[in-house]
């Protein structure tokens, strides 16, 4: 069936207002049958007056959840983990609560508090004293820990990044080894992302990068360069950096399964709703969006201090879109970006 071309002057406009809301600078990448589109408004470095290059990297925050997910689920197609089992069955004693399972954590139903509420009540200085620290996995359940549960396991949708944080932590207890090499060996490499990397806790992004500028909680306040920082406080649950190119290739080979079987791809992509719009759901550790033409689109959003990432796709894989705005911690901004998911999926508005 044929498919509304991208109406690519709406993304543009879209990520004009990202800029006139306060990003230095966005860009976003399109993938479809008739080949790629890509724009850029602004800079990706304030001080240098670089302006924004599709090729760079930059930090995609959440949207790490979504590798972290695919490597996890592929654990359960190999026996190694199952999704309905308690995570005390794998990890003896890490949670205070037996009903827990694998699945309550990909699905954000585990009711394990978020700690980065607390962490980042105050944006800045919040934001400056964790940028250099490296966290133990152990050491952000126990900050989770240490607040009351959100839900009984299973009963209500609370997001967390907790659930993720133990998503590593089962990572490494079934396979042996850090979780950088499940994402190289298993995602990184297969697909060939070359510009995508999970290296915590270096604080550096190496090659041709975007600089983050954080919005303070102050209005007017000047924007803090966030670029280096360890993101150990999010590690497997928001530490991967990417590219426009590379995330349009990863969350369209996976909608294509090339990553997972179609019964786990199922699975994946079985949702509920996460708000009363009934138009934003959430499956295994992915986001569903359904747009205003009625495309349903799948892919994850990410916020991580100076840079607010989508990354989303068809349900067949066929068409992608990655969009990046330099900034964050500004709400208008970030709905702004957004507006580059329904000019890309559902074209040229009729007049
Ligand atoms: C659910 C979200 C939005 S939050 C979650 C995760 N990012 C974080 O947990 C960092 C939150 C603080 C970041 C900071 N904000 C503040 O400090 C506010 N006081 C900023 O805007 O840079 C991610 O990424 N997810 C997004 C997602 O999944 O889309």
């Amino acid at each position: 069936p044929s498919v509304p071309a991208p109406d690519m002057d709406g993304v543009v406009a879209a990520l004009n207002s990202a800029m006139a809301n306060g990003a230095p600078g966005a860009m976003a990448r399109f993938t479809g049958p008739d080949g790629v589109r890509s724009r850029t408004v602004g800079v990706q470095d304030r001080v240098a007056g670089k302006p924004m290059d599709i090729q760079s990297r930059f930090r995609i925050g959440s949207v790490s959840k979504t590798f972290s997910t695919v490597v996890l689920l592929q654990l359960v197609e190999e026996g190694k983990l199952e999704l309905d089992t308690p995570v005390n069955t794998y990890l003896p004693g890490l949670l205070p609560d037996d009903r827990i399972t694998v699945r309550h954590l990909l699905t954000h139903r585990s009711g394990l508090a978020d700690y980065t509420n607390a962490m980042f009540e105050h944006t800045v200085p919040g934001f400056e004293a964790v940028r250099n620290r490296v966290f133990s996995y152990q050491e952000l359940v126990d900050l989770s820990l240490s607040e009351p549960r959100t839900t009984e396991p299973g009963v209500s949708y609370k997001y967390s990044n907790a659930n993720f944080v133990v998503v590593g932590m089962l990572i490494e207890k079934a396979t042996g080894r850090p979780v950088s090499e499940a994402y190289q060996s298993r995602i990184f490499k297969p697909l060939k992302l070359r510009k995508t990397s999970y290296v915590h806790p270096d604080t550096r992004i190496k090659g041709t990068h975007v600089r983050g500028y954080l919005h303070p909680d102050e209005a007017g306040g000047a924007l803090v360069d966030s670029t280096e920082q360890t993101v150990s406080w999010a590690q497997s649950a928001g530490a991967v950096i990417s590219s426009p190119a590379d995330l349009n290739t990863f969350t369209s080979a996976l909608m294509r399964g090339r990553l997972l079987s179609p019964a786990m791809m199922e699975a994946m992509t079985t949702v509920t709703p996460t708000d009363a719009t009934n138009t934003r759901f959430y499956g295994l550790g992915l986001r569903r969006y359904d747009l205003s033409c009625g495309t349903r689109v799948y892919g994850h959003t990410g916020t991580v201090q100076g840079f607010y990432t989508y990354a989303f796709s068809t349900r067949d894989g066929r068409r992608s879109l990655s969009a990046v705005a330099n900034t964050s911690n500004h709400g208008a901004a970030n709905t702004a970006l957004g507006g580059t998911l329904e000019a890309a999926f559902c074209g040229k508005k009729p007049a």
